[in-house]
């Protein structure tokens, strides 16, 4: 008998072909209320589950006593609960590497339009608002020759400080769990205290997971160690800031502006006091969105998938 695949995302229909060639597979294109008990009801035979941006909790993984793996189409795994994997002994694939570049695209495009306030001008000249020389209330501040602080030099981290100091002149200082290396050979990068990070650099951007131990960890504290002409980037995870304090510190104007592109809540609700704030650009959590990257992060998942439930050794496994 062919195993059961549960697919929570929409997938270009080559690779559902592919898994429909080897499995029997039910596809739901989100969950939300109205079909939660559908897809619960789905797991209940499901030897492996495919998808994204849905948080996993033990009780859906309960509801799956048959399940082997899971395949997430991201590189981010805090949708699931990693040692709840470890005690069943169920596997968790992930997407590190495709994503790396585009995120760090999407990055510096923050760290560009908070510095440039490239969203702000637009929607003046939008407004009509242009009449003549703009004047010194609307210029910005330079990126080319300043430092970047990286809070945690993993895969996108060094990606963001290759862009830094091959294409801006940058100066990197950075914190991580360990040194590397390699980011100090080739980029010039200088390790620093957590507090250095946060007292030395222009722009302040964390690439950490969001675990147990980085949840909140950016918070009043480490704002008030930030220069004032410093801009905050957080394409991470919402949920590492305590955002209540990064509003504060942006409508205090403690630190110049923030680019970001994830909330402690997502969809971020309409009436966040982000929104009413001019030195802040926003984004809907798009760090790998684009056609050739989610393709790629797709195809990574989808060989996770099958590779599990073939006995082998999935490519990418975080659990
Ligand atoms: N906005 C978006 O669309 C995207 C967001 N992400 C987020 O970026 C995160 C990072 O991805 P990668 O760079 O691939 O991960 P990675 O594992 O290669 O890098 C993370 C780095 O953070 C370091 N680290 C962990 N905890 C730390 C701490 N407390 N202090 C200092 N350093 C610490 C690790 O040593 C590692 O070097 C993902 O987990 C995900 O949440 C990833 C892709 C796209
Ligand atoms: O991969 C991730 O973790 C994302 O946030 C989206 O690509």
């Amino acid at each position: 008998m062919k195993q059961h695949v549960v697919v929570y995302k929409k997938l270009p229909e080559d690779l559902l072909q592919r898994l429909r060639d080897e499995f029997e597979v039910t596809c739901f294109e989100t969950v939300n209320a109205g079909n939660r008990a559908q897809f619960q009801a789905a797991l209940a035979t499901a030897q492996g589950i495919i998808g994204a941006s849905l948080p996993i909790g033990n009780d859906l993984l309960e509801a799956a006593p048959l399940l082997k793996i899971a395949s997430t189409v991201s590189v981010g795994v805090d949708n699931f609960d990693l040692d709840y994997f470890r005690k069943r002994g169920l596997m968790l694939a992930h997407t590190p590497g495709v994503l790396n570049e585009a995120t760090a695209d999407a990055i510096f495009s923050l760290i560009l339009a908070s510095a440039r306030r490239v969203v702000e001008l637009a929607e003046f000249v939008k407004a009509g608002k242009w009449k003549g020389s703009i004047g010194e209330s609307l210029f910005g501040v330079n990126v080319h020759g300043k430092t970047l602080g990286m809070l945690g030099m993993g895969r996108i981290g060094g990606a963001v400080a290759r862009r830094a100091h091959h294409g801006f002149g940058m100066k990197i200082v950075y914190h991580n769990t360990r040194p590397n290396p390699e980011a100090e050979a080739s980029l010039a990068a200088t390790y620093v205290t957590r507090d250095e990070l946060f007292q030395q650099a222009d722009f302040v951007c964390p690439m950490l997971p969001l675990t147990a131990q980085t949840e909140r960890t950016i918070g009043a504290r480490e704002f008030g160690l930030m220069k004032p002409s410093a801009i905050f980037i957080n394409a991470s995870r919402g949920r590492i800031v305590d955002e209540a304090a990064l509003i504060e510190a942006l409508q205090r104007k403690t630190i110049y502006g923030a680019g970001l592109d994830v909330f402690e809540q997502e969809p971020l609700p309409a009436d966040s006091p982000l929104l009413q704030l001019p030195n802040v650009v926003a984004l809907p959590h798009i760090g790998s969105a684009t056609h050739e990257t989610r393709r790629a992060m797709a195809e990574l998942a989808v060989d996770n998938l099958i590779a599990g439930l073939r006995g082998a050794q999935p490519v990418h496994l975080a659990v």
